[in-house]
């Protein structure tokens, strides 16, 4: 299969259709999800040409993390619903791509059994902050124990977001055997809910600063003043995302949003990016308006239906290697050569 869209028309021929629909859809009217992709197609790359550049090399390093490709995998809720191996699959492929893989907090397999089945895989952990701090506590233990390197703290979602289509195909809670197994305090037989709570605030970053010395990553930040008031909480990253539209509707596309982000951060920290990367160009485009790496949702989600580790390792193949060539016709040796001249819009 030649391209991302190949995966997701497999995923879709695989899945049953309302767990499908789960993975696919976004809140409301889906215009934000709709708006991420799109706003990629009204970008226009303008090469360099006789530049000399030689074969691109991809690496990056992100908060003491080596990435083989600036291309990470977001984290993403209930992967035992693609492949009955899950985020161990998805883990394994992260691996072989030699790429960041961000463990949902709302995985399927636990955190530790998700690190001893891919030895050497980079692993980062997705979490949402749960009103009783107690309890996020021992859940951020338990993700430094298993080697993770770095805490994502997701923060657009105070709420759940209204998938409609979810709620005509009944799909509320996990089949029979499957359970979000990182949420529980060390006793497995203690598995709660997830809380989404409106009181999260500044504070609960502050504690979560003072709780881990890992480095924190704000995920969900798409206003420029949150961006700055990040940098005063002492964050050591900043992740545009709205999501992949399934929060809030109507928030403007994450590529939209990077230059203003970015200029509000001003080099201090890293600023991640996800949301309709489905293409090599996508990746580069996001780059060249300032996003020092990206991550995919779906897609990785897409490979792993299709084709469960194999498909995710063929995914993050594919996206590697059209980042490389897209680098190579732009006449650049890497991503950090990537600038906003490169990128119009039309
Ligand atoms: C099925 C699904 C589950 C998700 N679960 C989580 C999650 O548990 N935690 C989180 O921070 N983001 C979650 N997200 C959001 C992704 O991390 C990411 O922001 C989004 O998928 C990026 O857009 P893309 O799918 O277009 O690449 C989820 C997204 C999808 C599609
Ligand atoms: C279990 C959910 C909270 C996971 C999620 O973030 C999502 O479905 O977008």
């Amino acid at each position: 299969m030649p391209a991302i869209r190949d995966f997701e028309a497999a995923a879709r021929d695989r899945l049953d259709p309302a767990h499908y629909d789960y993975f696919a859809g976004g809140a409301g009217d889906e215009v934000t999800v709709k708006a991420n992709e799109a706003a990629f197609a009204r970008l226009a790359l303008l090469p360099r040409v006789l530049r000399g550049a030689g074969s691109p090399r991809l690496g990056v390093t992100l908060l003491g993390s080596r990435a083989a490709m600036p291309v990470l995998v977001a984290p993403t809720a209930f992967h035992r619903l693609a492949d009955p191996e899950g985020e161990k699959a998805t883990a394994r492929a992260a691996a072989a791509a030699e790429t960041i893989m961000i463990v949902s907090m709302a995985a399927t397999v636990a955190v530790e059994d998700v690190a001893a089945a891919a030895p050497g895989a980079t692993l980062w952990f997705q979490l949402y902050v749960q009103p009783d701090m107690a309890f996020t506590e021992a859940v951020v233990r338990r993700a430094e124990k298993a080697g993770c390197a770095a805490l994502v703290v997701t923060v657009d979602s105070p709420a759940r977001g209204r998938r409609d289509q979810d709620v005509r195909n009944g799909f509320e809670d996990l089949p029979e055997g499957m359970r979000c197994e990182n949420l529980h305090d060390g006793d497995p037989e203690s598995v709660r809910p997830i809380d989404m709570s409106p009181a999260i605030s500044w504070e609960h970053v502050d504690l979560l600063r003072r709780m881990t010395r890992l480095p924190i990553v704000l995920k969900g930040v798409t206003h420029p003043a949150d961006a700055r008031l990040a940098l005063d909480h002492g964050v050591s990253a900043l992740y545009v995302s709205n999501h992949g539209g399934r929060q809030l509707d109507t928030v403007p596309a994450t590529v939209d949003l990077l230059p203003e982000i970015v200029a509000a951060v001003g080099g201090a920290v890293p600023v991640l990016m996800d949301g309709g990367i489905r293409r090599g160009t996508d990746v580069v485009k996001a780059m060249a308006l300032g996003a020092s790496a990206v991550a995919v949702g779906r897609p990785v989600i897409w490979g792993l239906a299709a084709g469960g580790e194999c498909g995710v390792a063929r995914v993050l193949e594919l996206l590697r290697d059209e980042v490389e060539h897209a680098l190579t016709l732009c006449g650049l040796a890497s991503p950090h050569d990537l600038e906003p001249g490169l990128v119009r819009r039309c």
